[in-house]
């Protein structure tokens, strides 16, 4: 791409010439050069729009005004076949063009001023004797792209610039380009791409995706030869849909999960979203839902069939969590010396121990005894609990440290709607908030939007869960309940998981796998 209103990369160096008298056709003759170059160079720069120009005036001079029309229908109609021929290909050119348009009629029209306006360009004073004088350096849009809901610029970082400095002009940036919001991603090394959203993709619920869908291998929960997709599945649990239309998924192996949202922000659907996600897994034997409700089962008890344990009560669920913590010693044990992370099987499953409002155990026990044993219990399952298989999946209204002491052992965090500026920044880590997660501004006609960070990208990704009614969880639980509880009268059996090294002591079935 050419260069948008880039500027010279050295400054001028402040100096008093020498006056020297030239004749008039010398100066004349210099204008008129400097003129040629600078009419080459806007050519250069608008290598598409000027032949494109000249074509429309040529063709004018040609057929007059109807000719005009005549071609403007023409390419309509093109147009609309090439899209119903080959839309992926269609999609690509409207694109760009949509892209060069936006470029042109917003972007370049306000970019020198914004630049200036918000301390992103460098002006360096060049003032000798005799004049004052600056030179302005102006970052460069390298290039653009665009759709009908975001325009993404590629800027090119002034020297001695940082990507932070774009993100904390973040703000002032969506004002000057009236978009609805903006975000600042840093590329590895000089190149910003600044996010202008103008639409919000995530207004509409979010249906939830089909689960039973024709895997590759033909896996089918009701069938054994599913596991190995089923576990390669559980590290991309379905929950929603991200801001660019792509699925939002998370991982469930091999880490613990924590959503936090001010009350009513939606908590209950991607608790619910993913233990519809596991529910293929759940019913295929490869994971147990050890299943929490400290708010006496308001939020979950719909889903007592698909769950392995259910507890409701502190008493109940400080038993749970012990028990937990005595399968992961167990395997744990088992595993030094042989594996990396634990690889779910039929017999030896995954666990996941979901607790809804992880507050109301770690701050508003009044019980000592009780909450002396779960603040034991939870740590532990936190901190040593991923690699043997038994994953805490957590929701929470308020995230601070007094309220929730071990956040931090919480690997993947995801953030809903919240009361306060700086709960973002609690959740997702310091600066989140201004790389565009402002959960504060989350309206509360979306419950279910948030923000989470994707794998190795320190951006938030804006997401959405999708929305679980109760018809849906009805059909879930029908359709992905445990086999054994399925035939009826199914007990967990904590022995089970005491007995099962092989008495030769060699691997059990599925062992093995190195993370
Ligand atoms: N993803 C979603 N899409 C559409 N509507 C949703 C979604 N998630 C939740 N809702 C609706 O928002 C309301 C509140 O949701 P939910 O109970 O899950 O919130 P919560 O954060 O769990 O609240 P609380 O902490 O009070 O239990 C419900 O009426 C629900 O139907």
């Amino acid at each position: 791409m050419s260069r948008i209103y880039g500027d010279q990369r050295m400054p001028r160096i402040p100096s008093r010439p020498d006056k020297v008298r030239v004749p008039l056709w010398m100066l004349l003759l210099a204008v008129a050069g400097k003129g040629l170059v600078l009419g080459v160079r806007w050519c250069w720069r608008h290598r598409i729009a000027v032949p494109a120009g000249l074509g429309v005036l040529v063709f004018v001079h040609r057929f007059g005004l109807p000719g005009l029309v005549g071609l403007l229908v023409g390419m309509v109609l093109v147009a609309v076949l090439w899209r119903r021929v080959h839309p992926l290909s269609f999609g690509w050119l409207a694109r760009w063009v949509w892209g060069r348009v936006r470029l042109t009629v917003v972007y370049r029209r306000r970019w020198r001023a914004a630049m200036v306006h918000t301390d992103l360009a460098i002006r360096v004073p060049t003032s000798n004797a005799d004049q004052v004088t600056f030179d302005d350096y102006y970052p460069r849009i390298r290039a653009i792209r665009s759709t009908r809901a975001v325009d993404v610029l590629r800027v090119e970082l002034l020297p001695g610039q940082t990507p932070e400095q774009w993100a904390e002009q973040a703000e002032a940036l969506r004002h000057v380009f009236r978009a609805r919001r903006c975000q600042v991603h840093a590329e590895a090394h000089r190149f910003v791409r600044l996010h202008f959203h103008h639409r919000d993709t995530l207004v509409r619920p979010v249906t939830p995706g089909d689960l039973d869908g024709s895997r590759p291998g033909g896996a089918d929960p009701d069938h054994g030869a599913a596991s190995g997709v089923l576990v390669a599945e559980l590290g991309a649990v379905p929950v929603g849909r991200c801001e660019d239309g792509s699925p939002w998924t998370l991982p469930i192996r091999g880490t613990h999960l924590l959503v936090a949202g001010a009350t009513g922000a939606g908590k209950g659907s991607v608790l619910w979203a993913i233990i519809r996600g596991l529910g293929p897994a759940v019913r295929a034997g490869l994971v147990e839902l050890w299943v929490c409700d400290p708010k006496g089962g308001m939020e979950l008890a719909f889903g007592e069939p698909l769950f392995a344990r259910f507890a409701t009560t502190t008493g109940e669920i400080a038993d749970l969590l012990d028990d937990a913590v005595a399968v992961m010693q167990r395997r744990t044990a088992r595993l030094r010396g042989r594996t990396r992370l634990h690889t779910p099987t039929v017999g030896d499953p995954l666990i996941v121990v979901v607790v809804d409002e992880i507050a109301s155990l770690t701050a508003y026990v009044t019980d000592r005894e009780v909450k002396k044993r779960i603040g034991a219990a939870l740590p532990l399952l936190l901190s040593q609990g991923r690699a043997p298989g038994v994953v805490v999946l957590a929701a929470v209204q308020d995230p601070r440290k007094e309220v929730l002491p071990f956040r931090d052992l919480f690997p993947v965090r995801v953030a809903l709607r919240m009361t306060e500026t700086d709960q973002a920044d609690l959740v997702l880590g310091s600066g989140a908030r201004d790389r565009g997660a402002r959960a504060e501004e989350i309206p509360l006609s979306l419950p279910g939007v948030g923000y989470v960070l994707a794998e190795g990208q320190p951006e938030p990704v804006r997401v959405r869960a999708a929305h679980i009614d109760d018809t849906e969880i009805s059909r879930t639980v029908w359709a992905y309940r445990p086999v054994s509880a399925a035939g009826g009268g199914w007990t967990p059996d904590l022995d089970a998981y005491a007995d099962d090294v092989p008495a030769d002591g060699g691997d059990p079935t599925g062992w093995g796998e190195v993370a």
